[in-house]
């Protein structure tokens, strides 16, 4: 459990504090000041939460409290000071109701719900310089999270303005089969290359079994082969070859060698180096993509504003134009009408054109279009009674 004086708040901000004004002047000092998103994934029950919890109690410790957003609105119970959760905007038991749906489908439409807020989320955190790190604790399901439109949104928006850092917990413990090793690890690699973010490995509950068998596994395949000759399944073959596969994926990966515990407390120091780490690469390589993407995006959007511009211009044009229009639609007007009443009758020996009234004769044009209209209806009355009375 957590440490009583760990888990006093000291203060919204501590001794990193940033000097807000100076920050402003100057862009770029904004930039390198602004505080570094660790978002937490990991598989069910790997120990998100509690990671999370000795996170926020180790950075309070150190005076330097984080700004802790839970994004996981079918949690009981917060075991941290979140300054922002989820389940104030959501409700997950009346979503599930109205929508008619199970709690997978009650935490992914919560997410999605919440995404449609994040913005507002942004403007929280977008004001923190005084706060060096904020944490998202992430749902139970990671499919949730890493294969929904909401994970999508929520780490492509973070990534656009601040660096971000993806950190996946796994738990050791339940890693020591080379199956289940290599399960875990092809999510991990299938995150990593989905979020397109700094990606960390945390080996969690080292208490429960040291973490030495996973990180040689990593560095030497040879070895991950030996322990993979006990399995007789035909999964093991995929298991092997798959290994070899990893062998670049493992190459570029930041593990955390020592590891963590949430039980003995211990990681901590070497976690918050990675992730400074991380952060400098994300400075260095993902900052230009995403200044990149959000530099397209924009300029679709004026591409876009400019064509629905140019539409209204086009549909709403001045009145000299409208009048325009209106005249050659008005002139066009009697042709038109003699043209239809003409294939009605269909006869055309029948049709008197001097009976026509020629146009511009008449008083008035729709005194002239009564008259017509009377002297059609009159014309097929008389066609009708011909046909009628004509012998068979
Ligand atoms: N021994 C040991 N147990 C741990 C450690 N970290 C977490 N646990 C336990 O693992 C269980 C799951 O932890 P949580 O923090 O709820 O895991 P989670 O990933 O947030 O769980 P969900 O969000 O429900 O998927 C709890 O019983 C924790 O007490 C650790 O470092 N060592």
């Amino acid at each position: 459990m957590a440490n009583s004086r760990e888990d006093d708040i000291v203060g919204a901000c501590g001794d990193d504090k940033v000097d807000m004004d100076s920050a402003k002047d100057n862009n770029e000092t904004a930039t390198k000041k602004y505080p570094t998103c660790i978002v937490v994934l990991g598989m069910a029950g790997s120990g998100k939460t509690t990671f999370v919890q000795r996170l926020t109690a180790h950075l309070h410790a150190r005076k330097t409290p984080p700004y802790v957003v839970n994004l996981d609105p079918a949690v009981r119970e917060v075991p941290y000071p979140a300054n922002i959760d989820i389940r104030d905007t959501v409700n997950y038991k009346e979503v599930m109701k109205q929508y008619s749906l199970g709690p997978n489908g009650g935490i992914v439409t919560s997410l999605n719900l919440f995404a449609t807020r994040f913005d507002q989320v942004l403007k929280n955190v977008h004001p923190c310089l005084c706060f060096r790190y904020v944490i998202f604790d992430t749902p139970g399901q990671i499919e949730v999270f890493t294969w929904s439109a909401s994970g999508t949104i929520i780490t492509e928006s973070l990534a656009s303005v601040f660096p971000t850092v993806i950190v996946y917990v796994m738990d050791t413990s339940r890693s020591v089969s080379p199956i289940t090793f290599m399960s875990n690890m092809l999510y991990a690699c299938s995150i990593l290359y989905k979020s397109k973010l700094p990606f960390l490995i945390a080996m969690n509950k080292i208490d429960i079994i040291s973490n030495s068998f996973a990180v040689e596994w990593m560095r030497d395949f040879e070895a991950f082969h030996e322990a993979l000759e006990h399995e007789t399944s035909y999964v093991s073959n995929l298991t092997r070859s798959m290994s070899l596969v990893l062998d670049e994926f493992y190459a570029n990966l930041k593990v955390m060698r020592g590891s963590v515990s949430c039980y003995w407390r211990e990681g901590m120091q070497e976690f918050f180096e990675k992730v400074d780490e991380a952060r400098e690469e994300y400075e260095r390589e993902y900052k230009p993509m995403y200044e990149n993407l959000k530099q397209k995006k924009e300029a679709e959007d004026r591409r876009k504003q400019e064509e629905e511009l140019a539409r209204f211009h086009e549909d709403y044009r001045p009145e000299k134009d409208v009048q325009k229009v209106a005249d050659e639609v008005l002139y066009a007007l009697p042709d038109t009408l003699s043209l239809h009443a003409a294939v009605d009758d269909g006869e055309e020996e029948d049709e008197d054109e001097s009976n026509v009234p020629e146009y511009g004769t008449m008083p008035g044009e729709e005194e002239s279009f009564h008259r017509y209209l009377q002297q059609h209806r009159q014309r097929q009355a008389e066609k009708q009674q011909r046909l009628t009375t004509k012998p068979s």
